[in-house]
């Protein structure tokens, strides 16, 4: 379908290293317009360097990036106009409210009041208006980083990890405001995130980031059918087994079982068929399941069968 759609973004063979460090080592990106993308990697996956230099505020030691046809060394204001961006951290003043905290930014793109209340009202913030920077929760925080980075009605908004650290309620909070831009604009939003939940949630388009370089890139559907097969059964059980009285059968496509911690997970092709094999094992040898849960595979099981490592370890 985003095949007829504007490439707004096209990031081309691109490296950047610190010394020895291959922060980004050689990516290829198209982002095309209104779509939502989430950059999806665990520490020093080079995340925050690829969004940073996309934003203009590194550089690349070797290859292309351009935006909407443009590029950073030429475009520069252009590009500034365009773009809305929230970083890892941002620094306010603690002791200005939320609203002069606004106006301030307002000022520099010479904007109305106006815009500064059409901003309060989409990002929630109305009623901490008159409340210092420095008295905000985090999740307040970000969604005044959020609300600074649509003063401008970006077309492009990048967001270096912006539920980090937030509460699941303070997160969510977050993604129905993103969401909300999402139905009612047209804006292409590239974001940085550790969790698979919010680029399942929030993005089409996930591309999955190691070591400086793209792993794996599609929608979560067809990430999950083309790198994880399967379903899981996890379970831990209150005295030891044998791996070897697990049932075998050609659906099985992987067992673990640690003897010692009493727990385990089975990969299996077709679960309805299994769990009654798995569960007349554990009855014929008078054991008890401590813990049982049978799910769908997820990003994280595609990211350890890539990597040997979970997602956010
Ligand atoms: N200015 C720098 N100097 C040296 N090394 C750097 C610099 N910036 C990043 N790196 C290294 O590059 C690698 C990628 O870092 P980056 O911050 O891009 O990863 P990330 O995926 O955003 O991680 P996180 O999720 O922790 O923010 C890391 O090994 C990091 O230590």
């Amino acid at each position: 379908m985003n095949n007829q759609k504007e490439i707004i973004i096209a990031v081309e063979q691109v490296k950047k290293y610190f010394k020895e460090v291959k922060a980004v080592d050689g990516i290829d990106l198209k982002i095309h317009a209104g779509e939502y993308v989430a950059l999806l990697g665990p520490n020093g996956a080079g995340k925050t360097t690829l969004v940073e230099m996309i934003e203009g505020i590194q550089q690349p030691n070797h290859g292309k990036i351009s935006i909407k046809g443009k590029n950073w060394k030429h475009h520069q204001d252009e590009l500034h106009r365009i773009i809305g961006l929230s970083l890892q951290e941002t620094r306010f003043i603690d002791k200005l409210s939320v609203l002069e905290t606004l106006n301030l930014f307002a000022g520099f793109y010479g904007l109305s009041k106006g815009k500064v209340s059409e901003i309060l009202d989409l990002v929630n913030l109305e009623e901490k208006k008159k409340t210092w920077v420095v008295n905000l929760s985090g999740g307040q925080r970000q969604r005044l980083a959020l609300g600074i980075a649509l003063l401008n009605d970006p077309e492009i908004l990048l967001l270096d990890e912006p539920t980090t650290g937030l509460d699941p309620t303070a997160r969510r909070e977050v993604w129905d405001i993103l969401m909300k831009l999402k139905n009612e604009r047209n804006t292409t939003m590239i974001l940085t995130t550790h969790y698979m939940e919010e680029a399942s949630y929030l993005c089409e388009k996930i591309v999955i980031m190691h070591s400086g370089k793209i792993l794996a890139q599609g929608t979560l559907d067809e990430l999950l059918s083309k790198h994880v097969k399967g379903e899981a059964i996890d379970f831990a059980l209150d005295r030891s087994i044998s791996k070897d009285d697990l049932p075998k059968t050609e659906k099985v496509i992987k067992i673990d079982y640690d003897e010692d911690n009493l727990n385990g997970e089975i990969i299996v092709e077709d679960l309805v068929s299994y769990l009654p094999k798995f569960l007349d094992v554990v009855k014929q040898n008078n054991l008890n399941l401590t813990s049982l849960e049978c799910r769908k595979m997820t990003l994280d099981d595609l990211f350890i069968s890539m990597t040997g490592r979970h997602l956010n370890d």
